[in-house]
């Protein structure tokens, strides 16, 4: 069966625009809530990905594998990798494009198996926007910036309104996240707000 998924972007797009306000290369990214699974201080077991702004359209993050994040015997979970990929993705819409949005789709091609103690070197990259349809992709290398490729990711994103969070999962879903954001304004100088 060939990995090749058919072409991509699957739909005509705009190219993508970072926001004015985007943060710039080099910026670290923070956390975007204590208790996300992906990124969050709060989660022991989590995954504690860590993001810093790129070049041209993309965000790098890193995640060291832990023996909390088995599948088989010393091998990561596929589902953890691509939960890792989910956060990397979503961090580059949410970053870059300052877009709330989730996740509607998420496509992962398993290339390397990644070992317990590695750590992946995610490259994150907007794809482009068609409305509320944003496209993203990507690779993950094992141990280095440039290594091997070991799992590659492609998402669609759509946007929602803010409200989509508290009317659908936490009520102060908002506060929340307004309260994660100001930790970052004051880590990093932001100025932008979650409350509409
Ligand atoms: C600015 C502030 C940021 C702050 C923060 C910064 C940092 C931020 C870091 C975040 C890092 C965490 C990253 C984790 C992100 C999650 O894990 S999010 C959680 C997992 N995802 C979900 O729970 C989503 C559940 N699904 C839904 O709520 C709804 O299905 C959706 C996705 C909102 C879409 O529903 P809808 O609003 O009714 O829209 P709908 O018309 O169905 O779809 C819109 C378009 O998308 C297309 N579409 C939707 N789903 C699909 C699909 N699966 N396949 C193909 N096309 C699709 C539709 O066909 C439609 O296309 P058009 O007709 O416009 O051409």
């Amino acid at each position: 069966m060939s990995r090749v998924s058919g072409p991509w972007p699957p739909v005509d797009v705009e190219p993508p625009a970072a926001h004015p306000k985007a943060p710039a290369p080099g910026t670290d990214l923070g956390v975007h809530y204590d208790e996300c699974f992906g990124c969050g201080d709060d989660v022991e077991a989590g995954l504690h990905l860590r993001s810093t702004v790129g070049e041209g359209n993309t965000v790098h993050s890193k995640f060291t594998v832990t023996p909390a994040h088995q599948g088989a015997p010393g091998l990561a979970h596929g589902g953890l990798l691509a939960c890792a990929f989910d956060e990397a993705l979503g961090s580059a819409v949410g970053n870059l494009l300052r877009r709330p949005a989730v996740t509607g789709k998420l496509e992962t091609d398993f290339r390397r198996p990644v070992p317990v103690g590695s750590t992946l070197y995610i490259e994150a990259r907007l794809d482009g926007t068609a409305g509320r349809k944003i496209y993203v992709s990507a690779d993950g290398r094992l141990d280095a910036a440039d290594g091997p490729i070991a799992v590659s990711a492609r998402g669609l994103f759509v946007q929602v309104g803010f409200e989509h969070f508290s009317t659908h999962g936490d009520p102060q879903a908002l506060d929340k996240l307004a309260e994660a954001n100001r930790k970052n304004e004051r880590t990093r100088g932001d100025e932008w707000e979650i409350n509409p």
